[in-house]
């Protein structure tokens, strides 16, 4: 069982939330082995600190293409943030804003891109709002959402490949949770191309998604790509070839396929295979500064929470947003304080041991 302040929200939010909703944000795919993984690979690494090497402050800022980040932690794309919030979206992208970060905003949002922007941008007349999509089988749909993207501000777009079709969550088919409850929507969706006049699109998975969908991206718009959800090191090095921006190594949070390794695990094949060309990003399991400081030695630029965000969202909206990166920002200082850094370049593979395998000699 885990304690402290991330903790207790998560326990806020699964007392206030309806249960089924709790579930949705919760679960993962099939028997959750994947989901269970991502936070327990963590538990399995040990960091070995540096000594006598210390600083009075600490930087712990980062720049990645589509905006700077005060902290190394983004707010990953979660979907329909209005079951947590009555302020949904807008909650979230101000407290982002607020804690300097970037807020990855999902085309499954309940309040519309333009808005979300314009929410984070009230806040912090800078603040970096990306735009996380999925290819659509319409690919008149799909531009008409980087239109919109590029039209509300978004500096970056994420582009989710993780999901030619969705992952099978046994608690949502048990509940019986389909569609979202009446008043909410998916509201990017809304008045598209081939969908009814006023109303909302469902939100399409290809399985034919191909990397010819990521170069037909790459043409629609000047906006840096990201590639979200590659595991495999010869992926990650497609990627660089068809010109994304950056990778995010991701699981999609033990949501899709329930056979594939923790997000951690996952990342240090993908950091070498991408060999410095490109920025690497991790999301699944991050739940303390401890994990991101971990996820950075192996080498990571940066790394994304999704659910973090949802509890503390149920559980006190943008407060409760805000406590949470916090939180993991005053966390994150502390650990790096220990490890004798002055700013993330300290953080070096060097620093990551395996638990009970003992140390062995490296000193380089
Ligand atoms: C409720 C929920 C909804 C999500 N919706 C999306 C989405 O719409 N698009 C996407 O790319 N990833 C989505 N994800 C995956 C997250 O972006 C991220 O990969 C994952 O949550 C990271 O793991 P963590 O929750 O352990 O931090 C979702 C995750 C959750 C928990
Ligand atoms: C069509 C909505 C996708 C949400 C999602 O990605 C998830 O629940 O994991």
């Amino acid at each position: 069982m885990s304690t402290g302040p991330l903790a207790e929200l998560h326990d806020k939010a699964r007392a206030v939330l309806d249960p089924v909703h709790y579930d949705y944000y919760a679960g993962g795919v099939g028997d959750e082995v994947v989901l269970g993984e991502n936070e327990a690979a963590f538990r399995r690494l040990a960091l070995l600190p540096r000594v006598l090497r210390g600083a009075p402050t600490r930087d712990l800022g980062v720049d990645l293409p589509g905006g700077h980040l005060d902290l190394p932690v983004l707010v990953a794309p979660t979907a329909f943030h209005r079951l947590a919030h009555p302020e949904g979206e807008l909650a979230t992208a101000r407290a982002a804003a607020a804690a300097g970060t970037v807020l990855v905003s999902g085309v499954a949002s309940t309040v519309a891109i333009g808005d979300v922007v314009a929410a984070a941008r009230a806040v912090r007349a800078e603040a970096s709002v990306w735009f996380q999509l999925y290819p659509q089988p319409d690919q008149d749909v799909t531009a008409c959402l980087v239109e919109r993207a590029e039209r509300a501000g978004c500096t970056a777009l994420v582009v989710t490949a993780d999901s030619p079709v969705f992952g099978r969550h046994r608690r949502d088919a048990e509940h019986g949770f389909h569609d979202l409850p009446a008043g909410l929507a998916a509201e990017n969706m809304r008045d598209l191309p081939g969908g009814p006049p006023g109303g909302v699109r469902d939100i399409g998975m290809s399985p034919s998604v191909s990397w010819r969908d990521l170069d037909r991206l790459r043409e629609l718009t000047s906006l840096p790509l990201w590639l979200k959800g590659v595991l495999h090191p010869r992926d990650a090095v497609l990627a660089v070839e068809h010109g994304v921006a950056g990778v995010v190594v991701s699981n999609h949070g033990g949501r899709q396929l329930d056979l594939v390794p923790a997000a951690v695990e996952a990342l240090p094949a993908v950091v070498d295979a991408v060999a410095g060309r490109v920025p690497v990003l991790l999301d699944g399991g991050v739940r303390g500064g401890g994990d991101v400081a971990v996820a950075l030695a192996l080498g990571a630029a940066a790394v994304g929470v999704g659910r973090p965000v949802l509890w503390g969202l149920a559980a006190d909206g943008e407060a409760g947003v805000s406590r949470v990166l916090a939180v993991l920002r005053d966390e994150v200082d502390h650990v790096l304080a220990l490890c004798g850094g002055r700013d993330l370049a300290d953080l070096t593979p060097d620093l990551v041991v395996s638990r009970g395998t003992g140390v062995s000699g490296r000193c380089g």
